[in-house]
């Protein structure tokens, strides 16, 4: 039985708070097909009102937000949306938009950083006059932060460029805005001016937000009534939601707040694995929540022994290939943990482990824990 465990796997791991329960065992509820979940507009009102967006639509997941949006927007036969190569759209949702929309997908690079080359995104833009033969693009996705860049974020500055070039095409632009406060907070722009130029956002609160289920579509009213259909077509309506609704709401109120602390919580980690023989970590791309560790060639263990090792001492990581993982902060993994963990890690690669979680390694700012 491991004494202690801690989850790093994702900010999706989080369990509901107390006040999140008490709040879900008393949330106003309704039918929110028939009519309208007075927690459930509550919330949907909240989240357009901090994008500034005409209206919001709750959905029960990232994926259902992303699908819903990227329809809607996509509404004609052979319609095509311009997307990142390494965009969570494009990798990780099952290619819903394809197999179930019919939209065709247009990958372009992804930078480290997570954006996409603003030239390479108009040459990707089909020639109307080549419709013939051509896919027509009716849509830019953008992803802000960037999960798989390792949480990077997307300036203002960068997405209003990419607005004004989808505006130029007559395109629309939709934001994956799964972590979209982590990145609002991380640049201390409001959320609201860093989706200024798309025409929908999807804003995930399962995720740093700590909420157990959900997502808001925001969006102008016409394209909340379309998505609200869409979202009973792919029967994602629900009835009395607001219970779940409730806890999101908590969420959105208590969180937002905390994940300036998961920031500094995953520099310090960084800092430390990357003092570790045998890891190596990219510090400056660590922007957010999410740390990405590569285990250097020739090191003493292999990434499969480590993570054995990790897990035996309850230190849970996500794999991402061969030498590589994935490490995500979240408001549920305290300044204590990151020193166990940081421990463990050491332990593994040299033996050396002390179960009160201190171990001796000093940081690029000179700190060090004993
Ligand atoms: C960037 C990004 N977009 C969308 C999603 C999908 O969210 P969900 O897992 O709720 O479907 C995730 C999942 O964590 C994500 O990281
Ligand atoms: C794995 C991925 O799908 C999920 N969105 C996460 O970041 O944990």
């Amino acid at each position: 039985m491991v004494a202690r465990t801690v989850d790093l796997r994702s900010d999706t791991v989080t369990k509901p708070t107390e006040t999140m329960r008490a709040a879900m065992a008393t949330a106003e509820v309704d039918d929110d097909i028939l009519g309208a979940d007075p927690t459930a507009f509550r919330l949907e009102s909240e989240v357009a009102k901090i994008t500034g967006k005409e209206a919001g639509l709750f959905v029960s997941s990232g994926t259902m937000g992303n699908l819903i949006s990227v329809l809607v927007h996509c509404d004609i036969r052979g319609s095509e949306v311009i997307l990142g190569d390494n965009s969570h759209i494009h990798i990780y949702e099952n290619g819903g938009i394809s197999t179930i929309g019919g939209v065709h997908p247009r990958p372009v690079k992804n930078n480290e950083d997570g954006t996409m080359d603003i030239d390479s995104i108009e040459v990707a833009i089909r020639d109307p006059r080549g419709e013939l033969v051509f896919p027509t693009t009716k849509l830019i996705c953008l992803e802000n932060s960037h999960a798989n860049s390792g949480g990077r974020c997307l300036s203002a500055e960068y997405t209003e460029r990419v607005g004004e070039l989808a505006k130029k095409h007559g395109l629309k632009l939709h934001i994956d805005g799964a972590r979209i406060f982590n990145a609002s907070v991380a640049l201390g722009v409001p959320v609201q001016r860093l989706v200024q130029a798309a025409d929908s956002v999807s804003v995930c609160l399962s995720k740093g937000l700590g909420a157990p289920v959900g997502s808001v579509i925001v969006g102008s009213k016409s394209f909340i009534t379309k998505a609200r259909r869409l979202r009973k077509t792919l029967g994602g309506g629900m009835r009395q939601v607001g219970f779940i609704c409730a806890a999101a709401f908590v969420a959105l109120k208590e969180n937002v707040e905390k994940l300036d602390g998961d920031h500094k919580k995953a520099k310090e980690l960084a800092e430390g694995l990357n003092q570790i023989k045998g890891l190596k970590v990219d510090i400056a791309a660590v922007e957010t929540n999410i740390i990405y560790v590569d285990i250097v060639e020739g090191s003493k263990i292999t990434a499969e022994k480590l993570y054995k090792n990790l897990e035996e001492h309850g230190v849970l990581v996500m794999p991402k290939g061969l030498s590589r993982m994935r490490i995500v902060l979240h408001h549920q993994i305290s300044s204590s943990d990151v020193h166990y963990t940081l421990s463990c890690f050491q332990q593994a690669f040299s033996g050396m482990h002390q179960e009160n979680g201190s171990y001796s390694i000093s940081t690029s700012r000179g700190v060090s824990y004993s």
